[in-house]
Order: structure tokens, then C-alpha cells, then sequence
């Protein structure tokens, strides 16, 4: 069989420049449609280097069109990107190699031993650091000389991140890394996306619907929905805009689902659960006025945060509560 041809780039050596950058990623008024169909609407975005920052959004709200962009590999119909600084659509290899991209599919030459394939890719990348591999992989109980076939999806997974690592790119996009993986697997490669941050300069953009994995990973959290930028704020901040009030009505909710801010409701053993943006105490004043017997306020995490906010705009799982439930008979109804 013959070797693949290898193409060794001529990257000079020379230390990370993205952290004089004020953006890693900056977007301004980015548009990407297909016919009448937009995949990214006016999307301006600013991304500073440093930190892990979580991209999350319903299925269809652009996360992937939006790396295809930032990578080169498709052309806006609209506005601009830049990444490291440089225009997304005239991309060098210089550029190129000062990004990290791995997605879902963790594909390898299958019939390569682990070995050969990280020789492969010392050669390419000058600036390669072997104990960066190392450190990474080590998460991982991967053999050198176990051919790519012989390994399973997790440590695929984690020779990936390893390699992608080994490049010391200046921001490593990562795009749904674990989908497929056990929770042995995930918690490895989340211990060695961790680990590989603390020992780097590095940028992480991390594209997920684990909301576990965002709750423990992200500095930043970025919200999509239909290519548009929702919100983007620390994960904690964006959990103090969303608060859950628990509420007990005797009779008829009188309405009080389509109160302002109102995100989901829930019935959960007889009692009402309104998961609501950007309101205060007065709130359950709000709930009382609407026939609550008395209304009280719990906390709310991030994966139930985020899954209520991205689902506000669909049908709501209104309970029927035409019937009174003093005594609780309904228990355990929940939705
Ligand atoms: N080649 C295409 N032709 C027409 N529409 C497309 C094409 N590629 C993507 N789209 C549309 O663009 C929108 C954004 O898709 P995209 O794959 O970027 O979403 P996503 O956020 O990555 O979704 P997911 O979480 O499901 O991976 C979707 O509505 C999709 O149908």
C-alpha cells in the first residue's frame, strides 16, 4: 500500500498571537441562505480568545453552518467572519494550522496503526508537542500499536482531541466531540478537554446538546435559535435570568401560563412548575392575582434552563387542569 503523500507546512514557529487579538471569532451581520431559507440570519458575533465557550441551539439553528463559514469551507451570502483575525473566506494553510477542529465522526484511516498516524502528523505540523499528545491521550486506554479499526468510538475520540491538541492551535473548535460516547468515554475526553486547557493558550469552542457537559465545561455560554444570536453571557448569569416558581392552584390556572416571561409549565405532583425569564419576586404576586393558592420560588439548573428557553417559542405542555385538585389526587402527574 502506498503511503500517503504528505504536504509539510512551512508554518513558522512563533508564539500565539490570538491573545492580542480582541476576537477570536467576530461576525458582523453573517448570512448564509439557501433559497428563501436562512441558516444564519444577521449573525454578529464576538468571540474574545481565552476560556471555554459553549455554543449551544435547537437542531437547525445554524452551529454548524457557522463552523462551515469559520473554516473555510463554504462562502457567506452575507456580511462578514473573520477567525484568528483573518478573513473566513480567504483562508491560508498558515491559518489553517492554527485551528483545531474536531467533530462527531473522529475519522481515521482505519487500517493505520495509532502510531503511524501521529508520525503523519508530527510531520505536518512543525510546532507539534509530543507530551501535549501524551498528557491527552493518557486520559484514554489507547494502545500505539493498535490500528485505528481496533479502537472504540471513545478512544477514537480521545486519539483525536490528542492529535488536535498536539497542534498547539490557537482555538480548537469542537463539534459534538461525544455524541455516541458512554459516560465512561465522555468523562475521559471532559477530563482531557479540561486537562488540555489548563496546560494551553488555547480557545475552545465547544458545540454540544449535553447539558451536563456545558454546565462543567463552559466560561461562556452562546445561544443560537434560527441563525440568530440569542444570548450569550456566563453560564451562571444566564441562569440568573431564568428562575422557577412553584405554585399550588386550587382551581383553574386562570390563564396564568401566558403571564410575560413564561418559558414552561409543568404539573409535577399537583403543584404548577412555571420555569420564567427576566421577572423578580413580584412574580408570584403576578401567579396569586391568577387564583394561586400561594406560590413559591426553587431553583432551576442550567440543562433545565436552557431546554425551557429553546423550547419557549413551540407548543407549551399546558396540563389540563380544568378540574379542581384540592386534595392532591393527581399526584404524580407529571408531564
Ligand atoms: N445544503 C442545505 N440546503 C438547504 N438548507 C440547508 C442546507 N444545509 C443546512 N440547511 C438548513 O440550515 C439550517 C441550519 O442547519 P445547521 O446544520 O447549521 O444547524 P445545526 O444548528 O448545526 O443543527 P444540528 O444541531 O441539528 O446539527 C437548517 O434549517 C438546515 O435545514
Amino acid at each position: 500500500m502506498s503511503t500517503p503523500e504528505l504536504k509539510v507546512i512551512e508554518q513558522p514557529v512563533r508564539p500565539s498571537t490570538s491573545q492580542n487579538l480582541p476576537y477570536v471569532i467576530e461576525t458582523e451581520n453573517l448570512e448564509l441562505r439557501y433559497g428563501k431559507k436562512f441558516a444564519l440570519k444577521s449573525l454578529s458575533l464576538k468571540i474574545p480568545p481565552g476560556r471555554i465557550h459553549a455554543l449551544v441551539g435547537a437542531n437547525g439553528a445554524g452551529k454548524s453552518s457557522l463552523f462551515r463559514i469559520l473554516l473555510g469551507f463554504q462562502s457567506p451570502t452575507g456580511g462578514e467572519a473573520r477567525i484568528l483575525g483573518r478573513d473566513c473566506v480567504s483562508l491560508n494553510e498558515h491559518d489553517r494550522a492554527r485551528i483545531g477542529f474536531v467533530n462527531e465522526e473522529h475519522s481515521l484511516p482505519a487500517w493505520l496503526r495509532v502510531e503511524d498516524v501521529v508520525k503523519m502528523q508530527r510531520n505536518l505540523y512543525p510546532q507539534w508537542d509530543q507530551k501535549v499528545y501524551r498528557s491527552i491521550v493518557g486520559h484514554f486506554n489507547v494502545g500505539e500499536e493498535q490500528r485505528i479499526r481496533e479502537l472504540s468510538r471513545g478512544e477514537r475520540a480521545g486519539v483525536n482531541l490528542a492529535m488536535a491538541m498536539a497542534q498547539k492551535p490557537e482555538l480548537l473548535i469542537l463539534d459534538e466531540p461525544t455524541l455516541g460516547l458512554d459516560v465512561v468515554a465522555k468523562r475521559a475526553f471532559l477530563e482531557a478537554v479540561l486537562a488540555s486547557v489548563e496546560a494551553t493558550n488555547c480557545t475552545i469552542i465547544y458545540c454540544s446538546h449535553q447539558m451536563e457537559e456545558i454546565e462543567r465545561l463552559a466560561d461562556n455560554l452562546i445561544v443560537m435559535e434560527l441563525g440568530e444570536l440569542v444570548h450569550m453571557s456566563s453560564p451562571d448569569e444566564f441562569c440568573e435570568r431564568v428562575s422557577l416558581w412553584v405554585a399550588e392552584f386550587p382551581f383553574q390556572t386562570s390563564g396564568a401560563e401566558f403571564l410575560p416571561g413564561v418559558l414552561q409549565v409543568e404539573r409535577i405532583d399537583g403543584l404548577f412548575h412555571f420555569i420564567v425569564l427576566d421577572q423578580d419576586e413580584n412574580f408570584g404576586e403576578l401567579l396569586e392575582d391568577k387564583g394561586a393558592r400561594c406560590a413559591w420560588q426553587g431553583a432551576v439548573d442550567l440543562d433545565r434552563a436552557v431546554n425551557a428557553f429553546l423550547t419557549r417559542n413551540h407548543a407549551r405542555p399546558l396540563p389540563d387542569n380544568a378540574e379542581p385538585d384540592i386534595a392532591g389526587e393527581n399526584g404524580g402527574d407529571a408531564q
